[in-house]
């Protein structure tokens, strides 16, 4: 299996987080500082994510990266390997996500005298709390949600990076730097607006629990947000999703093809 797909997954993902950081610190205001704990979980994820869409994609139509530039495959064959990867990063995230989501919705002033100390001390501690009080399946809260967020998405994430780089790039030829950066870019922000519902949904499921369970699951969730915040509570956070998903989509995309071209 090669294995070049997955190093440079987790460098490009770590290079997009870097960008992406303050978009995420402003979502929650402050809390989150360390980086880390994200650089790490990031890496791992992406390198999932595209390890195992490209060796999908070898699979399914015997053609390595660098033959895929000669031989391209179809649209159906790239949301396939797509769906894959999406599917099987959404487990490898379901718990770190659960973790940052955890840590950024504690909103309690960190050190001030007379406050009440914060339920969890950092993410070591967190993940070890879920442990002892939910057990290993607490790990996984939400990860219906995630997988259901992550799966078609990501199809679509691949599907229109490579459409947008064929658009721009004459036949057999590799697309440029400025071409791989806005298709990167368009990529991340076409599959963030069509995961937002999904990821509204996902950081309520990840969240209860937390002070008794308000939600029956996810459908519960998702009826119950309906009825109370009207169609819009599925649009929250869209815009920044998108600011975000632009500057670190076109990075890791970027340094993906660069290190694979530098590798070859
Ligand atoms: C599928 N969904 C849009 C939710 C995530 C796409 C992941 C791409 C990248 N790691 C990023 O954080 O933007």
């Amino acid at each position: 299996m090669p294995v070049e797909e997955f190093v440079a997954g987790w460098i490009s993902g770590a290079v997009g987080l870097v960008l992406g950081h303050p978009f995420d610190t402003v979502k929650v205001l402050g809390f989150f500082k360390g980086m880390s704990f994200p650089i790490a979980s990031v890496a791992l994820v992406n390198s999932v994510l595209f390890g195992v869409y490209s060796n999908t994609l070898l699979a399914l139509t015997a053609t390595s990266h660098q033959e895929r530039r000669a031989q391209p495959p179809s649209y159906t064959n790239i949301f396939i390997a797509g769906c894959t990867g999406g599917l099987l990063q959404a487990y490898c995230l379901a718990p770190f996500d659960l973790i940052k989501v955890r840590l950024q919705n504690q909103t309690e002033p960190r050190m001030q005298i007379g406050s009440s100390t914060p339920r969890y001390r950092g993410p070591v501690h967190c993940a070890a709390s879920i442990l002892k009080e939910e057990g290993p399946q607490g790990l996984f809260r939400g990860s219906w949600a995630l997988v259901l967020r992550d799966t078609p998405t990501l199809g679509m994430y691949f599907v229109t990076y490579e459409g947008l780089c064929r658009q721009y790039t004459p036949e057999g030829q590799n697309p440029s730097s400025a071409t791989v950066l806005v298709a990167g870019g368009f990529a991340g922000i076409a599959s963030w607006i069509t995961a937002t519902p999904f990821d509204v949904i996902k950081s309520r499921m990840q969240m209860d629990g937390l002070k008794g369970r308000k939600y029956g699951g996810m459908l519960d969730c998702m009826a119950s947000s309906f009825r109370q915040e009207g169609i819009g509570v599925f649009f929250k956070g869209m815009t920044l999703n998108s600011a975000r998903a632009f500057p670190v989509n076109a990075a890791t995309f970027l340094s993906y093809e660069y290190l694979l071209r530098l590798w070859r």
